[in-house]
């Protein structure tokens, strides 16, 4: 599978690693002007680990659901275009507006992803790429309503944590409900199972159905 553009493997300590060049952001090993990019602390690391076909060239518009202190938004935003970054706590979006300052393609949000209507005069639309780590209950949902952003050959990548929609039941089986929600707005294009860097997630490749 093809990397990004800007996004490289690395050998540090006799391992290939993922990387990108940018500012350290969270005590990640450099490689001169590259930083690692450890999928042990990132899904979308993982995806890229596993070889699943993100569809990403690099450059992209991107929308980023669920940015959190920034650590893996970080390393979009060195190898894509604009990134819109969406954290409704405000601690780790403290963080986050710290991690933008060397990076002037990256706009924090500190906004609720399950209330498009209150970022889209700031959003831009036709975005290529909306990145979704919410961690929350209704993640289908949350996908469903930011699908307005999208281009129509735009891709939805997505970490569904099973967890957070219901801790009782098997993974296995809230995944299957996530992606029949998802199915009304998207089409799935590939699912991997994250569990080698991060237990009971699924990631999820879609594109946007026509309206
Ligand atoms: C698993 S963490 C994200 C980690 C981050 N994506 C990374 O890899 O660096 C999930 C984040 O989603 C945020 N979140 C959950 N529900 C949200 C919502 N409705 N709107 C915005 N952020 C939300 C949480 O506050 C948390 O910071």
């Amino acid at each position: 599978m093809t990397l990004p553009e800007g996004v490289s493997r690395r050998r540090v300590d006799d391992r290939e690693r993922l990387a990108t060049r940018g500012e350290p952001v969270y005590g990640e090993p450099t490689d001169g002007p590259w930083r690692l990019w450890d999928a042990g602390r990132s899904k979308l690391g993982a995806m890229l680990e596993l070889g699943l076909d993100t569809g990403l060239t690099g450059g992209e518009g991107v929308l980023y659901l669920g940015a959190a202190s920034g650590t893996t938004v970080s390393h979009v935003a060195d190898f894509a275009g604009p990134t819109y970054a969406v954290e409704f706590a405000p601690r780790p979006a403290r963080d986050l507006v710290d991690v933008a300052a060397s990076r002037p393609n990256l706009f924090p949000l500190l906004k609720d992803a399950r209330r498009p209507e209150t970022y889209a005069h700031v959003v831009e639309s036709n975005l290529d790429v909306l990145i979704q780590d919410v961690a929350t209950r209704g993640q289908a949902r949350v996908a469903a309503r930011n699908r307005r952003f999208l281009a129509p050959d735009g891709r939805l990548l997505a970490a569904i944590k099973a967890r957070s929609e219901d801790v009782t039941r098997e993974p296995a089986a809230v995944f299957e409900d996530v992606l029949a929600t998802l199915r009304d707005r998207y089409e799935i294009l590939a699912t991997a199972r994250l569990d080698r860097y991060h237990d009971d997630h699924l990631a999820v490749v879609a594109r946007p159905l026509a309206e």
